[in-house]
């Protein structure tokens, strides 16, 4: 059912990588607000255990989630072959959500192989590049040369960033080029919908012209997270009429016209749900294609309404 469309990204076995299952959003502050909340936390097992029975290969996760026991649990339930699946996860310097952090990317590395389980991870990202050593102990580009150091030691197998702009990337590019064409990061994970089609300027064209795939969080934000800045519900925005018109046009549910669109434009969604219908919904968008027309379309009435629901004042 799916499309190679990364063909660059495979699982270990060979088999190219579906839209992404996340597992952030899930846990609500990103934390364990109660670590013995086994209800909330079983929940999650649940909805990946499901995502991979349904198909998808491609899990997110992050040192700031704390789902890698979820994602471990859930990979065993599947009964899926580790090397069947691509397990991403992501290294965080400092954060405002968290108190612990695990220090250096190396020390994470080490705790994450532990915590999944797993003798390698398929992806690694750096979480976010708004640190230094005054606020982390760590400065951008030592981070980067350790993430290269683990994939030299192979508990890796391709490393990226998440949330960078073309400035962070700069930096880290020529970090790279003293190590070689296989050291270079190979995704850039930012938030990616039609209302913010650049997380910051130029970002994608820069990301797409050096061979880093950009993977978008956030697809489905036009769906429900427009809120003005107490929160309250914005009903009148630009893809709000338009979005029920392509779904009749296409036979695709509002959100499989958003997901697709990312696809159309080269990008590849991570998406999750609390429900298993929509979980399963957002795989069956590989037996269809926006028309250019609608994809400019798109393009054009989400560049009216510039919208961006994470890292706000960052950027
Ligand atoms: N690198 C980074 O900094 C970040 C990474 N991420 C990663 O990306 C993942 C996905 O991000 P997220 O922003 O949640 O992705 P989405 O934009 O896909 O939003 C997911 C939300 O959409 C709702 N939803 C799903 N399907 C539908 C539908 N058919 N109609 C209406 N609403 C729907 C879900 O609610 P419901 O449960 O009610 O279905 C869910 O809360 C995260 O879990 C995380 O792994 C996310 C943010 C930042
Ligand atoms: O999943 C996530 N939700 C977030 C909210 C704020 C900052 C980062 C994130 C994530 O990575």
């Amino acid at each position: 059912m799916t499309v190679e469309l990364h063909p660059q990204f495979k699982t270990k076995s060979g088999e190219p990588i579906t839209i992404g299952a996340g597992s952030g959003t899930a846990v609500k502050a990103l934390k364990r607000a109660d670590p013995t909340n086994t209800e909330l936390l079983d929940g999650i097992v649940d909805r990946l255990t499901y995502s991979i029975n349904v198909g998808y290969n491609h899990l997110d996760t992050a040192e700031v989630y704390t789902t890698h026991p979820e994602i471990h649990k859930a990979v065993v339930k599947s009964k899926a072959p580790r090397e069947k699946l691509w397990i991403t996860t992501k290294y965080i310097a400092a954060s405002p959500h968290v108190g612990k952090t695990s220090g250096s990317p190396s020390k994470f590395v080490k705790e994450a192989l532990e915590e999944l389980d797993t003798d390698y991870i398929d992806l690694l990202l750096i979480h976010h590049p708004f640190f230094t050593t005054d606020s982390a102990g760590i400065e951008l580009e030592d981070a980067w040369k350790e993430l290269i150091d683990a994939k030299k030691a192979g508990h890796v197998r391709y490393i990226g960033v998440s949330n960078f702009a073309v400035e962070h990337l700069k930096r880290i590019i020529a970090v790279s080029e003293k190590e070689g064409k296989e050291y270079y990061p190979v995704v850039n994970q930012i938030e990616y919908h039609p209302y913010l089609q650049n997380q910051s300027e130029g970002v994608v064209d820069f990301s797409k012209e050096h061979g880093i795939l950009i993977e978008a969080y956030g697809p489905l934000t036009p769906l429900f997270r427009i809120t003005d800045e107490s929160g309250n519900v914005i009903e009148d925005h630009p893809l709000k009429p338009i979005l029920p018109e392509l779904s009749k046009k296409y036979k695709k549910s509002e959100a499989q016209v958003l997901l697709r669109y990312v696809l159309d434009k080269g990008i590849l969604p991570i998406t999750t749900s609390s429900k298993n219908e929509r979980i399963k919904e957002a795989l069956e968008i590989y037996d269809f294609k926006l028309s250019k027309d609608d994809v400019e379309l798109i393009d054009t009435e989400g560049a009216k309404f510039p919208y961006r629901a994470f890292f706000k004042g960052r950027f």
